[in-house]
């Protein structure tokens, strides 16, 4: 992998809530609408992330024939939105709500409609109120070198407070 992405050497270490999803479990959607998890979401990608130890999680995108961009491969901003939201998911493991900041993509190589992708993701650690995550994939039927990886830069903030300034109408 080719990323530029730079996470800082002296992260403090991040910490699973105690009431975290059990390992193995189906971390639940943030939001029904949600166009990574949501159940409602008509076009999503209805991504269903397990937890796994730690500050871990997988989830396996079925690259159907509507997420593809260029001939039979996968488009690039579907894959952008399925690494942010396997992060956004994992970060949900420390019982705080993270947005994104930063995102950033590697495509190591075309991923074909028809492909099984695993995506494991995890949380590397914190600044402050910045959490560090990556998150990696791999042709689930055919695991080799990784297809694709993903880091995000996420920021810790009020829900609350968040989402009603977010949604207030000038
Ligand atoms: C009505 C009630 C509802 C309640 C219930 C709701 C439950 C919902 C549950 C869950 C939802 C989410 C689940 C995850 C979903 C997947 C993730 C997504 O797709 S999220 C969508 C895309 N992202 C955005 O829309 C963010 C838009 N941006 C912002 O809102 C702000 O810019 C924000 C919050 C990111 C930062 O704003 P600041 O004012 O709070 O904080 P500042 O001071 O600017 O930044 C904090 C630190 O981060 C650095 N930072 C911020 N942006 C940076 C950047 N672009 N590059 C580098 N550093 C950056 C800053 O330099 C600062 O660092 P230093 O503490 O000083 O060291």
């Amino acid at each position: 992998m080719k990323t530029t992405f730079v996470v800082p050497d002296d992260l403090e270490p991040a910490r699973r809530a105690d009431d975290a999803t059990a390992v193995g479990d189906v971390i639940p959607p943030h939001n029904k609408r949600c166009f990574g998890c949501g159940p409602d979401a008509m076009q999503g990608l209805h991504l269903q992330a397990i937890a796994g130890e730690g500050l871990t999680a997988t989830a396996v995108l079925e690259v159907e024939r509507r997420f593809a961009g260029g001939p039979g491969v996968i488009h690039g901003g579907i894959l952008a939105s399925a690494f942010d939201e396997m992060m956004g998911l994992t970060n949900m493991l420390m019982g705080t709500i993270a947005v994104t900041a930063v995102l950033d993509v590697d495509y190591a190589a075309p991923i074909q409609v028809g492909t099984s992708l695993r995506m494991d993701a995890r949380v590397l650690g914190l600044r402050g109120r910045k959490v560090y995550s990556e998150v990696v994939a791999y042709d689930a039927a055919t695991p080799g070198d990784p297809l694709a990886g993903g880091h995000g830069l996420f920021v810790v903030v009020d829900p609350v407070d968040h989402f009603t300034r977010a949604n207030a109408r000038p």
